[in-house]
């Protein structure tokens, strides 16, 4: 708890100057409240037993201006703590994603996306509650107390003591409730992030929903987990509404020792009343402090299992970083050997003693059945993961030797996921090449023969990618893909065509813009086209993560050979697509 906390504050280190400000206004409002209860006692002295008729006109005076610099004093506190709790969390916030977002892809296979998006949502909007009212709170109910302690100490402190033997009392049961309300916050907040998850996977299969008929038994499945979210909730309320009446049943005790116990002493003359009237306003004054002060504890046990979950996220290990020392390649040939590499992404070995080298601005194509290892290939390249044995080198250097940000930047990647984010076309292309001038995104799209099409849309190269009733055909967005690709021009091409079936026009476009593409550049191919693996230097045919067989396409269709059989697969059943990685 206590490294959470002090880890929670660390991020209000840069606010300083915020926190000092609303340190010294609190001071004013929380002393003023001491002020005021010790001033009952002059005050009602003179009105009732001085008659001083001078004082009288003055009270309402002083309350008048007492109020009004405490009001200014409180707004200044309240808006320059809130405004350092929100900064404190917008930091957490940026801090969290930049962490998450450079994570392992290893990291992302077995985080699902919801569970991702809950803890940086839910929890952390869970830590900002606490923030915002523990900071908000702490400093002037703090002051405010202390302030109050003072004046019930000062007037009376026999008295005191019998009032306040009854506070350690309540401190037990409040840990108690403070420790419940933890735990119970914590698996709320795990069932939120499945409930978060079910909705990623749910909205964004909503074409499998559909055609499978699968709404009832989602909604179901989503019910039962909302319920389940419920049950969590439940408990929580319940002991966070016990926090309270527990602790104002014992402090009860006291305040009735107060009246009895005071009660006598001014009866025999041992205190006068308005000392007593001073005493009893403090008296009650303080538990409004005291109380908020509990609650804000119950507050910080509820953040504390957020940002628990939190700072767990950001404590996530990369493997895959710069090793000391490691340098930056430069602009590579493009020249990538693997030299016996094994991989394996748990304890199944995926591939097994892999050698194959190609040459700079050659081609290879990797074909096979599927599940052979083709796509886990290719993502050893650019260091989606680390081979288990052996090694991967570019020009001759061991890809683990030069920094990360140095390797990618040799590498471009089209797949089949055709990923654009919600701007501008113009702004998805130039991901390629950030900073890139529009005259050199427009050449781009016009080697990927995209230029036409975008062309004629609405905005042109502004059109938001978002945008309501933008549809894009599937070999457009590859075409943008490939734009984006082309303005990188990076020695080194991985391609994973799309299985989807395009239309023969369609087709025809993207492989023209995937010629354009691969002109002088070192291409590995994962091949479904059978006119891209014509073209290609060198066929690998990976089966079982075992290299098979290796040559052109006219040496390999000479020998009875499993490409042999994968390509008269195809010819035997061209409805199925010109796909050499089905299954044989
Ligand atoms: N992220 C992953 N975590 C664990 N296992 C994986 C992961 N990705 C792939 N695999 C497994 O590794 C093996 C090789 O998969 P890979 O996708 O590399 O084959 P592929 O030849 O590209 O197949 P396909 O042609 O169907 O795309 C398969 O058994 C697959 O189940």
């Amino acid at each position: 708890m206590k490294p959470t906390l002090l880890r929670t504050l660390s991020f209000f280190k840069p606010y300083w100057g915020l926190l000092l400000i609303s340190a010294l206004c609190s001071a004013v409002v929380g002393g003023m409240d001491g002020a005021f209860a010790y001033l009952v006692e002059p005050v009602l002295k003179k009105i009732f037993a001085g008659k001083d008729t001078g004082i009288f006109l003055l009270v309402p005076v002083g309350i008048i201006a007492l109020f009004l610099v405490r009001g200014v004093a409180r707004f200044t506190y309240d808006t320059a703590i809130k405004l350092a709790g929100q900064k404190a969390i917008q930091d957490i916030r940026n801090t969290l994603y930049a962490s998450t977002i450079r994570q392992d892809m290893a990291f992302y296979n077995r985080t699902a996306t919801g569970e991702l998006m809950s803890r940086m949502t839910n929890d952390i909007s869970q830590m900002q509650e606490g923030i915002g009212q523990v900071v908000s709170g702490l400093f002037r109910d703090t002051i405010s107390a202390v302030s109050l302690l003072g004046v019930i100490f000062y007037r009376n402190w026999e008295l005191a003591i019998i009032s306040f033997v009854v506070i350690p009392a309540t401190a037990y049961p409040a840990q108690l409730i403070g420790k419940k309300i933890k735990n119970a916050s914590s698996r709320s907040l795990n069932v939120m992030g499945g409930l978060t998850a079910t909705l990623q996977e749910t909205f964004s299969g909503v074409k499998v929903i559909k055609a499978f008929g699968l709404e009832n038994q989602i909604v179901s499945r989503f019910r039962a987990t909302n319920l389940e979210y419920f049950h969590q909730i439940r408990r929580f309320i319940k002991y966070e509404s016990l926090a309270m009446p527990v602790s104002e049943s014992i402090i009860s005790l006291g305040v009735a020792g107060v009246i009895y116990f005071g009660g006598s002493q001014v009866m025999s003359g041992h205190m006068t009343a308005s000392e007593f009237f001073s005493f009893i306003a403090a008296m009650v004054m303080v538990f409004t402090p005291i109380k908020k002060l509990q609650g804000s504890y119950n507050v910080v046990q509820r953040s504390a299992g957020a940002a628990e979950r939190v700072f767990n996220l950001l404590d996530e290990r990369r493997t895959i970083v710069d090793r000391p020392g490691a340098a930056d390649i430069g602009r590579s040939s493009g020249r990538v050997e693997f030299r016996n590499v094994s991989f394996s992404y748990g304890a199944e070995p995926i591939l097994q003693d892999v050698s194959l080298t190609a040459e700079s601005n050659r081609m290879i194509a990797l074909v096979g059945p599927s599940g052979g290892g083709k796509s886990t290939l290719a993502s050893l390249i650019p260091r989606f993961y680390d081979v288990s044995e052996g090694a991967i080198l570019i020009d001759g250097r061991d890809i683990r030797d030069v920094t990360v940000a140095s390797l990618v930047s040799q590498i471009a990647l089209v797949d089949q996921e055709t990923t654009l984010f919600n701007e501008s076309i113009a702004d998805n292309i130039r991901y390629g090449k950030p900073g890139a001038s529009l005259e050199e995104v427009v050449e781009a799209a016009r080697a990927a023969f995209a230029h036409e099409f975008i062309e004629q849309l609405p905005d042109g190269y502004d059109t938001n990618i978002g945008d309501r009733g933008l549809r894009l055909s599937g070999g457009q967005r590859q075409r943008i893909c490939i734009a984006r690709a082309l303005l990188k021009n990076a020695p080194v091409l991985i391609l994973d065509e799309a299985t989807s079936a395009l239309d023969t026009e369609s087709e025809q476009m993207v492989q023209k813009a995937l010629d354009n593409l691969m002109v002088n550049r070192t291409t590995f191919v994962i091949a479904h086209r059978l006119s891209t693996i014509l073209h290609a230097d060198t066929i690998i045919v990976l089966e079982k993560g075992h290299i098979v067989e290796r040559g052109s396409h006219e040496d390999l269709l000479k020998n009875s050979s499993l490409y042999s059989r994968l390509h008269a697969l195809q010819f035997s059943d061209r409805t199925t697509g010109d796909d050499p990685s089905a299954e044989s």
